[in-house]
């Protein structure tokens, strides 16, 4: 099965970015709470909403806060290089599953080695989330994902046209933002989504 991640925009009001992902979350693998200037009890807050809202606790990630994740007993981390090692929270929460970003093939051999369960690869193509920063291209993603072992997401301006020629570069699945979070019509949106990932049977 391909993994969807979804990722907050951490610009958005948090009720539009609850109300979105109650409305998609039976298609979706995993909602990531990326909210990097709040503090671990607004994070923790958004967390509670999406538990009010009937999203799986097992589908949410919480981005680098691992004491949040803890807490509210979520599925998932994901982590930034500036985050505690997988190594260090696979030790001590081995219950976690643990993602790690990553930009070049050197950060994905680490989180590998690190015990990382898989690693977010990015950004694959121009998005206004990575203004002036030249793409990695499919190219790198495919070198990426023949030289490790874990499995590999891709991330960074995709779109659902994109979405054949991502898995065919050997990612194990996508995340995305802006597409689905400012979408006029996010449902329909994931829904496509699902559909150019071969799971138009998808069931919820
Ligand atoms: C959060 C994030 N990380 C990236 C990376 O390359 O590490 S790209 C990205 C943003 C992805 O947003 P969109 O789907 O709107 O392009």
């Amino acid at each position: 099965m391909k993994e969807l991640h979804l990722i907050s925009t951490g610009s958005q009001p948090i009720e539009t970015f609850v109300h979105i992902s109650s409305l998609v979350h039976s298609y979706v693998d995993y909602i990531h709470v990326r909210e990097k200037h709040r503090a671990a009890k607004e994070i923790g807050m958004i967390v509670e909403k999406l538990l009010e809202a009937s999203v799986p606790a097992q589908k949410i990630v919480i981005n680098d806060r691992v004491d949040v994740a803890v807490v509210y007993g979520v599925g998932g981390v994901q982590l930034a290089y500036h985050s505690l090692s997988a190594k260090q929270i696979k030790e001590r929460f081995p219950f976690l599953r643990v993602g790690q970003s990553v930009h070049t093939f050197a950060e994905a051999k680490q989180a590998e080695n690190e015990g990382a369960d898989y690693v977010i690869f990015g950004h694959i193509y121009e998005t206004n989330c990575k203004e002036g920063i030249k793409p990695r291209g499919l190219t790198s993603l495919q070198e990426l994902a023949c030289s490790v072992h874990i499995p590999v997401v891709a991330i960074g301006g995709i779109t659902p046209m994109h979405v054949r020629d991502v898995l065919t570069a050997g990612a194990t699945g996508i995340a995305v933002m802006s597409t689905v979070y400012y979408a006029d019509h996010p449902l329909s949106t994931v829904q496509l989504y699902r559909q150019q990932m071969g799971e138009d049977t998808w069931t919820f």
